[in-house]
């Protein structure tokens, strides 16, 4: 077999495979999700948690790369791709909810995100905020507004964090105040590692829950809120992409 020094041990993928322009769900089948909107696509390969697709939109290339849940395979995800060339990154993903007016099955884009994780305080010290790039930020809000038609679209910080079944009631209090928006696991890491390694980075995810709320919905209800939204933040990340791509990397 030759040895080709560009494929990489995790994603399984080499030079050549995968675009400039990459959507990171944590979710394998949202992955997939995302790559049968595309004009035409193909699977690059699987491995572990990550399933990568390539595609075609509207003219334009396209890759998504499932991350798994959490920072440390999210970083690996972003690292492999970025060696084999992707240099804009959206995360396409859920979270809960944490504002009472933030129903089940919104929309938000996430500009930046509180380092509640391990992963992004690896790669740089607590006092570095993890934010997400303005480009790209701007191109999700531009995005929502063409593909929402008015429907709203929420934006505000993400609490990323590790432990999915911890809740510390004390920091969810606090951040109540602040514009924190949505509790997730990877916006932290997926900004973190973007601004040390001179990528581009943005988040747009669907909620699926919101602890705050008075009236909590059954498991049934919440899913089928979360697949609306979901289906809106595919939209938009798609469309932001096209746009970023057609405006170039400056
Ligand atoms: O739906 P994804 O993108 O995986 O995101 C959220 O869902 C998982 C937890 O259920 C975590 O990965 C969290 O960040
Ligand atoms: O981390 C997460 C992801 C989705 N929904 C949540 O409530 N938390």
């Amino acid at each position: 077999m030759t040895y080709d020094p560009t494929l990489q041990k995790h994603i399984r993928c080499r030079q050549g495979d995968v675009a400039e322009y990459v959507m990171i769900p944590g979710d394998p089948a949202r992955a997939r999700r995302i790559a049968e909107q595309f004009d035409s696509f193909e699977k690059v390969s699987e491995n572990r948690e990550y399933v990568v697709y390539t595609g075609v939109k509207d003219g334009v290339r396209l890759s998504v790369c499932s991350t798994g849940i959490g920072g440390p395979s999210t970083a690996i995800a972003i690292e492999e791709l970025a060696r084999i060339g992707a240099h804009t990154f959206i995360r396409v993903g859920s979270a809960g909810g944490r504002k009472e007016n933030i129903p089940v099955g919104s929309v938000v884009v996430v500009n930046a995100a509180i380092k509640g994780d391990g992963t992004s305080n690896a790669y740089l010290p607590g006092i570095y905020p993890a934010v997400a790039t303005v480009q790209v930020t701007q191109a999700l809000l531009e995005a929502a507004r063409e593909t929402l038609n008015g429907e709203p679209c929420f934006t505000g910080v993400s609490f990323t964090r590790d432990a999915y079944y911890v809740q510390n009631r004390e920091l969810n209090e606090t951040f109540k105040e602040t514009e924190a928006a949505v509790s997730e696991m990877e916006c932290a890491t997926v900004f973190t590692v973007g601004a040390l390694r001179g990528l581009r980075t943005g988040a747009v995810v669907g909620t699926d829950s919101n602890i705050f709320l008075a009236k909590q919905l059954t498991l049934e209800e919440k899913d089928a809120l979360y697949q609306k939204a979901e289906r809106k933040t595919i939209a938009i990340a798609i469309a932001a992409l096209l746009r970023l791509a057609r405006a170039g990397r400056d």
